[in-house]
Formats: C-alpha cells, sequence, structure tokens
C-alpha cells in the first residue's frame, strides 16, 4: 500500500527565506498522525505544498502515492484550513452542496451524503440556517463537514478544534476516531497538545522547517516513565530493595519521584516495597506529556 504523504527533502523558499528547509516525512495509510510545531515552523507552508496550493522549490511530495500535482488525487484527499473563509450568506447546507459541486460529486450520491456528514459533525437539523448565524464552533464543524464530504482518503485538519468547548473537542475527537475506523488518513495540525496526544497514532514535531523528532506517540512518551511513591517510612532497606528497579529522581519526605524503565517495571517496584517492610500508600505512574517533549525538543533546539 502506498503511504498516504511522503515528502523527501522539501524546501519552499519565500524571498530568499527558507519557511520549509529540508522536510522529510512519512504518513502510513488509515493512521492519525499530528504534524506539530512552534509558530512559523513551516507546517502552513508544507500543508499548502501537499495540496499544491504552492509549489515547492526543491524536493518530492506525493499523497496517496501520487505526485502532488495529480487532479486525480487531489479530489481523494479532504482540507479543512485554520482559517477558514466561508461564504457566509449560504445556509448550512447549501455551502455544502457547493463544496460537493465543487468536488464533482453526482447529485444523488451528493443528497445522501450531506445529512451524513452533518450528523458525524453534529450540525444535523441546523442545515437550513445562515453560515452567518452560526456560532464560531458551528462554523469549525461546517469547515469539517465540508473537509470529509466527498469521503477523502486523506483528510488534512488545520486547528479542527481551536473553536470549540470542550465537547465540542470531545466529539471531534470521536469524529476522527470514526474516520480512522473507516480506513481514512488523517493529518492533524494543531497546538493543542493534550488534544493530539488523546488522537493521534504518530506525530512529527517540525522547527525551522525540518522534523526534529517523529515516531509513535506511545514510544515517544514511554521512555520518560516516571512514578510517584508514597510510602510510610523511606528506609535503607526499601532504598536497597528499589535499587537495580528504578532510580530515585526527588525525595520529599514519605514521597519520593521514581524514574522507570518501563510500565513493566511497576508491579515489581511494589513487591519490593512491600517486602522491605515498609507500608504502601501509593504508586502512581507518571508519563511525560507531549506538551513536555515539545518544550524540550523546541527549547534544546534553540540554545
Ligand atoms: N506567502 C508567504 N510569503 C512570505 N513568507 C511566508 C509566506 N508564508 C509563510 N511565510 C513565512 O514562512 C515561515 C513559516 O510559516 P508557516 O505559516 O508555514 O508556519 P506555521 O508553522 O504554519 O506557523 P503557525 O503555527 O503560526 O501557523 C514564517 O516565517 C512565515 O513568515
Amino acid at each position: 500500500m502506498p503511504l498516504a504523504i511522503e515528502t523527501h527533502h522539501l524546501r519552499k523558499v519565500f524571498h530568499g527565506r527558507p519557511a520549509v528547509e529540508d522536510l522529510n516525512l512519512e504518513v502510513a495509510q488509515g493512521e492519525v498522525f499530528g504534524f506539530l510545531g512552534p509558530n512559523g515552523a513551516g507546517k502552513s507552508t508544507t500543508v499548502k505544498m501537499l495540496l499544491g496550493l504552492t509549489h515547492p522549490s526543491a524536493g518530492v511530495a506525493r499523497i496517496l502515492g501520487q505526485p502532488i500535482e495529480d487532479l486525480e488525487v487531489r479530489r481523494q484527499v479532504g482540507f479543512l484550513p485554520e482559517l477558514f473563509r466561508f461564504h457566509d450568506w449560504m445556509t448550512g447546507r447549501d455551502f455544502l452542496r457547493f463544496h460537493g459541486q465543487l468536488y464533482g460529486m453526482e447529485t444523488a450520491d451528493l443528497e445522501r451524503r450531506i445529512p451524513e456528514a452533518l450528523e458525524l459533525v453534529g450540525l444535523a437539523g441546523r442545515e437550513r440556517e445562515r453560515i452567518k448565524g452560526y456560532s464560531k464552533g458551528m462554523q469549525q464543524r461546517i469547515g469539517l463537514a465540508q473537509a470529509i464530504l466527498n469521503r477523502p482518503k486523506l483528510v488534512i485538519l488545520d486547528e479542527p478544534t481551536s473553536a470549540l468547548d470542550p465537547i465540542g473537542r470531545r466529539e471531534v475527537r470521536e469524529l476522527i476516531a470514526h474516520l480512522k475506523a473507516e480506513g481514512t488518513t488523517v493529518f492533524l495540525n494543531s497546538h493543542l497538545l493534550s488534544e493530539v496526544e488523546l488522537t493521534c497514532d504518530r506525530v512529527a514535531i517540525v522547527n525551522k522547517g525540518r522534523v526534529i523528532q517523529s515516531g509513535n506517540l506511545a514510544e515517544l512518551l514511554n521512555p520518560h516513565l516516571e512514578a510517584e511513591l508514597r510510602v510510610d517510612k523511606v528506609t535503607p532497606a526499601l532504598r536497597n530493595a528499589l535499587s537495580g528497579l528504578a532510580r530515585i529522581l526527588e525525595e520529599n519526605g514519605e514521597r519520593l519521584t521514581l524514574a522507570l524503565p518501563s510500565e513493566d517495571t511497576l508491579p515489581a517496584v511494589a513487591e519490593a516495597v512491600v517486602h522491605s517492610g515498609t507500608k504502601l500508600y501509593a504508586l502512581t505512574p507518571r508519563r511525560e506529556s507531549l506538551e513536555d517533549l515539545f518544550v524540550t525538543l523546541i527549547e534544546g533546539g534553540d540554545s
């Protein structure tokens, strides 16, 4: 199966200044992929190149195995831009009809698909209202509905939840899970890292137009597993029992912060604590967040 997205040494220069330096990216079909980076890192420029909205200065990009110039392949891509300018005099339904026609969808298929898409984004029943009367969250939802209207194989979402309240964000997560279950690839550009953490299989972090870290989220965050241990008393026997299993990072009275090689070590730590004659009150794993990793990588890269 071809990759959903693939770029090799992709580069874009604006007025002599590179926005994208040397971008190498591989996104497999069917995965939910987070494309992250600080402001000005080159994310939107990359997305514009993938959509054929701006031409690369150098390098190669392919979508679903085809060059990005291929018009047929572009029909299989759905896109929600970040600052989407709506035709706000239209009703939600007319707006979707208009976009469905732009996609070249058959009328009967389009009329079947519009209620499905409205249902999926939680706007069913509101389609006869004009978009100018929609709240920001509803506008983002109608944008999402147009992005998935033609049942694309690849959906590129630029900040899809920025205007949504917590319930709306959860619904978008469910929508993304639904797209994934249908085999759709989702390429998500977002600054909301806690959302990304809940949604994505893999991520790439870009800075200054290059990928500085990429991989499976669980693997990227796993090496940094920490656990909070709370006992009745920290004794030499406890320290002895822990050595070889975990490293003590911090001590605060009866609370210890431990660094563990993996989650599998947790039961052995619990057992060792009990065998040392100490009373165990709590052993709570605390994984590094994606935000911690992001800040470490970006700030580390700047120094
Ligand atoms: N059309 C353009 N002309 C000139 N410079 C541009 C153009 N588009 C982007 N840039 C510059 O390219 C760099 C990367 O911008 P880009 O919008 O791709 O970043 P981004 O990662 O999407 O940022 P953000 O998170 O703020 O949306 C920035 O320095 C920006 O000023």
